[in-house]
């Protein structure tokens, strides 16, 4: 059958392929959960997102990646992957979560966005400020720049509901004090996430299912475009400023050729163009199943989605154990 928009069908085969991406990245960094070793659980994920990068029919550019090309020796940023083909955005992490997949804890992902090529937002690794919610509400109903009880009661008035009726995701951090705070002082409910805020901000798309109907907090910024690249395929609103402590963060924004240091990114300045988004559960979450080892077999659950068509596929998969190389020891 001939087929007739090249790009079309590649955009849906990426996609999918994505998935298989993220279920290699999930596989390898399950051998090590519960073993209290992040960087070993980390290192596990790389590896195996790396080597199933590499066989994509791509000309791929890591821009979100796992440090610089100095301190990163493999999915740094700028590294190219892909057997050569359109170019293409990558925005990656191998292990969100590393922390939950050492203390076995639940929410960590393997997790990677692609875009067209200039896309997706080159986040240097510092904090940024973001604050989401999910689909059908008016534009500008919460605002990064107003105060959160502010947010809070218009997020309730556009929801019909009592602000004690709503809930905010939030990281657990010192530094979140003054948005807990105002937070429970506009009777809204808190849920205080230990890692993990690309889940985090993901809860607000299904606020039935997850019982979260906003998120704000600061971050990692890498964390805040793939989050961004998630809720532009399911739809939803983020905002988000990136935080600079000193000079060397100020250096890598540079680098990354970020000029207007105060900019109050929108959704399509993180994620713009089309975004495919693709994440495998690594310990079980609310999002998606963690990975399972039975016998010679391994179950994994994959979340892929594309903005074009808008279209979540939930995958879930049995995959014979000896086909990812890993040599499992559990
Ligand atoms: O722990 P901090 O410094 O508050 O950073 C928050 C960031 O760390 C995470 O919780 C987990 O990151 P890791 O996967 O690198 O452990 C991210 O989801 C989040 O954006």
């Amino acid at each position: 059958m001939p087929i007739k928009d090249q790009n079309a069908y590649l955009d849906r085969i990426l996609t999918i392929e994505l998935g298989r991406c993220t279920e290699a990245a999930a596989v390898a960094a399950s051998t090590m959960i519960g073993r209290g070793d992040k960087m070993g659980a980390d290192q596990a994920a790389v590896d195996a997102l790396r080597t199933a990068l590499n066989k994509l029919d791509i000309s791929g550019t890591v821009v979100i990646g796992e440090g610089e090309m100095d301190e990163a020796p493999m999915l740094y940023i700028g590294e190219e992957v892909g057997q050569g083909g359109p170019k293409i955005d990558i925005a990656l992490d191998p292990l969100e979560g590393t922390t939950l997949t050492a203390k076995a804890m639940s929410d960590a992902l393997a997790v990677v966005a692609m875009a067209t090529e200039g896309g997706l937002l080159h986040a240097p690794d510092v904090y940024m400020d973001k604050i989401a919610i999910g689909p059908g509400y008016p534009d500008g109903t919460v605002d990064l720049d107003a105060d959160p009880e502010e947010n809070i009661r218009n997020l309730a008035k556009a929801k019909g509901v009592k602000p004690s009726e709503l809930t905010i995701c939030c990281l657990d951090r010192d530094r979140h004090k003054a948005i807990i705070d105002a937070a429970r002082r506009a009777d809204a409910r808190v849920f205080l996430i230990p890692d993990g805020d690309v889940a985090g901000v993901f809860h607000v798309t299904n606020p039935e299912g997850t019982g979260v109907d906003m998120y704000m907090g600061s971050g990692g910024a890498p964390e805040g475009v793939l989050a961004a690249a998630a809720l532009r395929c399911v739809g939803g609103q983020m905002q988000g400023r990136l935080q600079f402590a000193d000079d060397a963060e100020l250096a890598r924004a540079e680098k990354a050729g970020i000029t207007d240091l105060k900019k109050k990114y929108e959704l399509m300045d993180m994620a713009g163009g089309d975004v495919m988004f693709a994440a495998t559960g690594v310990t079980d979450g609310t999002m998606l199943k963690g990975v399972k080892w039975r016998g010679d077999k391994v179950t994994t659950q994959t979340m892929v989605m594309r903005s074009k068509s808008g279209t979540v596929r939930v995958i879930d998969a049995v995959s014979r154990a000896d086909s990812f190389n890993l040599g499992y020891r559990g």
